[in-house]
């Protein structure tokens, strides 16, 4: 026996509801679901275009049809107002599929930490299934996984310790950006391309073994897919996609994009692919791709490895994609808040005071541990408290990945006195995490703070979840947390930020919300220090 909505009184919630939850709740009032049967088959462990309805048994909760939608805008109320309703962990049907939601702090960290392998399975992303079919380490499952991922991290890591370090890497591109920026002389730009060209050589310096020169055409071309794709993705159209993929799939429109990029971007990574194969020398790997393509070689003569060419441009592709975006994402959000909160910028380079009440914290400062002459050094950071808690902070408040990337179970799984079925899927919402009350004083403001001990201090916090948690925690976690902070710091150690209009005019609310959160489009001016 599990609740049903009506079963829960609704608390009273802190949160204004807006004009189209309210019609929404309107509609879902007349278009109640029917009573689910508790028993059902099975569902395979795979992607369900045009799969019939399978429910897992124990659904802890039903949801108004109308309330799906509610879900999809991922924004800083809905996910209490929800699961005020429901409680922590109900049940929504995307289309055919039921899945299983955690909200909050604790449902989400007693699935994907405290049963951590029987969460760890990827669940069902139709609007990139289509694409990959299961193939890549983003979205396959099973040993293919676990090997994959084991692979994918221990190359990252030995790239860090080889010739040219990560860190080497990431700053030598971020003098690069700081050249480009200084270059605007001031002018107003819309920095999207910049931010996202130089992020993007990171990971092509890795995988692909060299950088592309920010002027190069095919290069900004395929940087201009991926943001396009995230977008996409972000979009009602990629979100419909995810809820109806069989429909979606015959239907004209802006979704069908994504499927046009991503095939453009494949083709990019095989190009790239079969010019590594042709110069491949087994005695010395150059990059991701020379290592994997030193696995196959080692298990050629295995018939079920899982070493493969169509394998390798997919997890070339996972890398180049999920590299690219989400860093430069974040650090577009990151200052766009900046701009709105020009004292915390300020604050960022010191020499200002910060105060608890009446005592002076010890922070330490951009200028002060930096100064004006040197590269930022991964070393900084820890000197650096508050540098830390304000790019935290960003991520918390900018929420990239809003709602996670769906897991589901590996097996049949109790969870909180409910039964789910192997392959079941489940949604972590990591957004409803970076805005749980209990865990964050007053969430809804951008407050580095949050972040902070009372001695000034960085404080780490559990209910940190930007990169996930658990078996699935984002692969890139180490890379992506390096090339935050010197890009932040090399960018604010040499530029002064500045809006073209009032701080308190620029809209941080996001452009779009879906997979991801898109900040809106801006121009502001880097003035040189
Ligand atoms: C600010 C930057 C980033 C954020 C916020 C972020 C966030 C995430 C999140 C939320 C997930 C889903 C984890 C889950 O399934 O529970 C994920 C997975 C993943 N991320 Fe990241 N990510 C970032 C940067 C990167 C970078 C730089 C790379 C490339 C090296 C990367 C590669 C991946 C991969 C391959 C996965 C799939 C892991 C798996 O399924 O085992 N990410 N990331």
């Amino acid at each position: 026996m599990w609740p049903t909505p009506a079963s829960r009184a609704p608390a009273s919630s802190p949160y204004k509801p807006c004009v189209v939850q309210s019609v929404m709740r309107c509609l879902s009032k007349r278009l109640t679901q029917p009573e689910v049967p508790a028993e059902r088959h099975r569902r395979p462990f795979s992607c369900p275009w045009g799969a019939p309805a399978d429910l897992p048994r124990g659904a802890p909760n039903i949801e108004p049809l109308f309330d799906r939608l509610l879900i999809f805008r991922s924004d800083r109320r809905n996910p209490p107002e929800l699961s005020e309703r429901y409680g922590p962990v109900y049940t929504l049907h995307l289309g055919s599929r039921p899945v299983v939601v955690l909200c909050g702090y604790q449902a989400v960290k007693e699935a994907l930490l405290d049963q951590a392998e029987e969460f760890s399975g990827r669940g069902d992303l139709p609007v990139v299934f289509r694409f990959t079919q299961g193939n890549g380490v983003v979205l396959s499952n099973g040993e293919k996984w676990k090997v994959l991922r084991r692979f994918a991290l221990q190359t990252l890591r030995n790239f860090g310790m080889g010739k040219r370090s990560l860190e080497e890497r990431i700053q030598q591109e971020a003098q690069c950006l700081g050249q480009e920026l200084a270059q605007t002389q001031s002018a107003p730009f819309d920095p999207t391309f910049l931010i996202s060209r130089a992020v993007s050589n990171v990971i092509c310096s890795i995988v692909f073994g060299d950088r592309f020169e920010y002027q190069d055409w095919s290069f900004l071309t395929w940087v201009g897919l991926i943001n396009q794709n995230f977008q996409l993705l972000s979009s009602p159209w990629g979100q419909m996609y995810n809820i109806f993929p069989g429909p979606m799939s015959c239907l004209p429109g802006p979704h069908n994009r994504i499927f046009e990029n991503f095939e453009q971007l494949r083709l990019f990574v095989l190009e790239r692919v079969t010019m590594h194969q042709e110069s491949f020398d087994p005695n010395g790997p150059r990059d991701f791709i020379d290592c994997f393509l030193l696995k196959m070689e080692q298990e050629n003569q295995d018939p079920l490895s899982y070493f493969q060419t169509e394998t390798l441009v997919m997890t070339t592709h996972n890398l180049f994609f999920a590299g690219t975006e989400t860093v430069s994402t974040t650090l577009r959000y990151g200052f766009l808040l900046l701009m709105k909160y020009p004292e915390i910028q300020g604050e960022l380079r010191g020499p200002g005071e910060l105060r608890s009440g009446s005592k002076l914290l010890s922070i330490f400062y951009i200028d002060q541990v930096i100064g004006r002459h040197r590269s930022p050094s991964v070393e900084d950071r820890s000197r650096m408290p508050y540098t830390d808690a304000v790019i935290h902070e960003v991520q918390r408040f900018g929420d990239v990945i809003p709602m996670g990337v769906p897991h589901a179970v590996t097996r049949d799984t109790r969870f909180r006195g409910f039964l789910l079925p192997e392959g079941t899927n489940v949604l972590p919402l990591l957004f409803s995490v970076h805005n749980d009350p209990a865990q964050f004083k007053d969430p809804a403001t951008f407050d580095p703070a949050h972040f902070l001990d009372p001695s000034g201090g960085f404080r780490k916090h559990d209910a940190f979840m930007a990169f996930s948690t658990g078996k699935r925690i984002c692969l890139g976690e180490g890379l992506a947390r390096m090339e935050l902070f010197l890009f932040f710091a090399a960018v604010l150690q040499r530029f002064a930020l500045t809006p073209l209009g009032r701080p308190e005019d620029i809209d941080i609310s996001p452009l779009m919300s879906g997979l991801g959160n898109v900040p809106r489009p801006y121009e502001f001016r880097a003035v040189p220090r």
